[in-house]
């Protein structure tokens, strides 16, 4: 059973009324201090007791029979899973006529009671426990001892339902007071790890108009019957049946998301913090299923898409393929992979998962990406006669190798921000983004179209008037006041690359196809607003278009590429003086005298 949205529900809005437990039951650490019945503090706490205590004569008249008769006081003192044992002793008193061998019982809840049987050490706890409570209602019967051929199958059955059901109800300060079984309308609510309900309790005394519920409030999810059990049960009957006392803790769902009509509605059942392992063991040590929700496959797939990177560098690390390699990479960032996700109860459905440019396997692949282009290009002037076309061939490598460089190092700034200690990386990232500008801008293309190296030396002394970056760079090394500076020099430097490069980003990625899906390589805020389903229908391969317009190769583009790559030059220097002092051989010589010798 699963429960759907009835109608489209906005984000924020109270999708039950308070619902009433069916059974509940205080932990025992505070029995002293709230009341049995309706959960608030006790005015004055007493000192621990077995029996319960209640804050009103409303609540020791409405529960203390129920306690009594339930035989929970004749259960062993402090057993494990206690308040488990008093919330199934409780429900067994609302729920005369049993069988114990349904997967349900007729009050609509999931026992599951062969699923959590099937592990050894649960089925050790629910065997022991069932027997406490046989042993407790026995005894309440006046017989005396309970015999080794007494069935405990009902006790048992009734404590899974317990345990699958069972929420923990927390005050306004987040503490687990005790537990709750609540009708099919809120536990036939499944878990996700990306849910998009939540719930709130409300523990007030009876008949006091308590905080955060509002009476207004209807029911808006209906039940729907999932696959695994079409055709065995039907819903109608189970909410008939689903009695509890009448007072108690009550709860709330709401919704957290916007919720369409017919949608499933979760809720989650462990802490939505943890990382996918820890949230995976939770829920199967309590409640024995795989979660397959959105959240988890994603994870799954990352370490799929992550595989699959890896193994496509180590394949050109071996076979060396640089075109495959290219191929292969430029193609999983740009479409994902399709990955076969089971959902609950809905069949199988394909989800397409592709990187986050600042994802660390993405990372990896534009660093491959940009030697493997470096390498093509080196090949092509190798392998071929240098006429203009393998000139031309081998600078469109050289360009595509500097965008994924630039794009390495805007994307490293990024996680840098958020996190110093990636310096050594920045560094590193920014002086190769440098190198490959620098190298690009003395390209023999830009000579063979007019426009001389020595046409640079003309802007050797450029000096920024937006950022002190240039400035600095006449010394031979960074001041101690200089590296001190760094976060409003990085802010500067910043500012200054992201306003040059539009004139030089669209030249630099122009034929490949995976690049020209990124905006920019330095300002990222077009990634909230991308659709990241959509299709993009190739990738870079030999025989690309790139477009040799004569346009697009200017003298002023030309210079743009030089000021970025100095700036980048600049700032990798000085991040890497900070990082590993000046006189270490990590740290690049600022001699930007060779990248204009003729
Ligand atoms: C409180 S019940 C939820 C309603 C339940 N599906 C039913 O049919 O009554 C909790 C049980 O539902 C199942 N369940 C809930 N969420 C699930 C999920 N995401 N994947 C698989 N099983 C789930 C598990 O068997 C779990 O023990």
């Amino acid at each position: 059973m699963e429960m759907r949205g009835e109608e489209n529900i906005e984000i924020g809005e109270d999708i039950t009324p308070p619902l009433l437990p069916l059974s509940f039951s205080l932990h025992d650490s505070f029995r002293s201090s709230h009341c049995s019945s309706c959960f608030s503090p006790l005015s004055s706490p007493s000192h621990p007791s077995h029996a319960p205590l209640y804050c009103s004569a409303a609540c020791s008249s409405s529960h203390s029979a129920i306690a009594s008769s339930s035989s929970e006081s004749l259960l062993p003192p402090s057993s494990p899973l206690s308040s488990e044992l008093r919330t199934a002793l409780r429900l067994l008193l609302s729920l005369p006529s049993l069988c114990p061998h349904l997967r349900r019982f007729n009050n609509g809840l999931l026992t599951n009671h062969h699923k959590l049987s099937s592990s050894p050490e649960f089925a050790t706890q629910i065997r022991q426990g069932a027997i406490a409570m046989a042993a407790a209602r026995k005894s309440r019967n006046g017989d005396c001892v309970l015999d080794q051929s007494d069935s405990v199958l009902l006790e048992e059955a009734v404590l899974c339902l317990v345990l699958t059901n069972a929420v923990e109800v927390q005050d306004e300060a987040g503490r687990s007071l005790g537990i709750a079984v609540y009708d099919p309308n809120f536990s036939w609510i499944n878990h996700s790890c990306s849910p998009n309900a939540g719930y709130r309790f409300s523990v007030s005394p009876p008949n006091d108009t308590s905080f955060g519920e509002d009476s207004s409030s209807t029911l808006r999810i209906v039940p729907s019957i999932s696959e695994d059990e079409s055709g065995v049960c039907s819903c109608s009957d189970y909410m008939e049946g689903a009695k509890g006392y009448g007072y108690g803790p009550k709860i709330i769902v709401r919704s957290i998301k916007r919720i369409k009509k017919g949608e499933e509605v979760c809720v989650s059942y462990t802490d939505l913090l943890q990382p996918k392992a820890m949230r995976q063991s939770d829920l199967w040590f309590k409640y024995q299923f795989t979660c397959s929700c959105r959240r988890c496959a994603m994870d799954e797939a990352n370490k799929k898409l992550s595989d699959y990177v890896d193994k496509t560098i180590n394949e050109f690390l071996s076979v060396g393929d640089p075109e495959s390699c290219c191929m292969k990479l430029e193609s999983v960032l740009s479409l994902g992979l399709q990955i076969e996700q089971i959902e609950h109860g809905d069949g199988k459905s394909h989800l397409n998962v592709k990187f986050h440019p600042f994802h660390h396997v993405a990372l990896s692949a534009y660093t491959t990406l940009s030697s493997v282009y470096r390498i093509r290009s080196s090949d092509v002037l190798a392998l071929h006669s240098r006429t203009d076309e393998s000139l031309f061939k081998a600078f469109d490598m050289s360009r595509i190798s500097a965008a994924y460089s630039l794009l390495l190092a805007g994307a490293s700034h990024h996680l840098f921000c958020l996190e110093s200690s990636l310096l050594a990386s920045a560094a590193n990232f920014w002086k190769q983004a440098g190198d490959s500008l620098l190298s690009l801008a003395r390209n023999r293309v830009w000579n063979s179209l007019g426009f001389l190296v020595s046409d640079l030396s003309t802007v050797v002394k450029y000096k920024c008037s937006k950022c002190s970056l240039l400035d600095i760079s006449a010394a031979e090394f960074f001041s101690q006041a200089e590296r001190a500076n760094v976060e409003n020099i990085s802010s500067d430097f910043l500012a200054c690359v992201s306003n040059m490069a539009p004139m030089i980003w669209r030249f630099l990625i122009n034929g490949c196809h995976y690049l020209e899906t990124i905006e920019d390589p330095f300002d990222f805020q077009w990634l909230a607003l991308l659709n990241r389903d959509e299709e993009h229908d190739g990738f870079v391969n030999e025989s690309s278009s790139f477009e040799h317009r004569a346009e697009l190769y200017t003298n002023e583009r030309r210079i743009h590429i030089y000021k970025v790559g100095i700036h980048c030059l600049m700032y990798g220097v000085i991040l890497a003086q900070i990082c590993y002092g000046q006189n270490s051989h990590f740290t690049p010589i600022l001699n930007l005298g060779e990248y204009f010798v003729n």
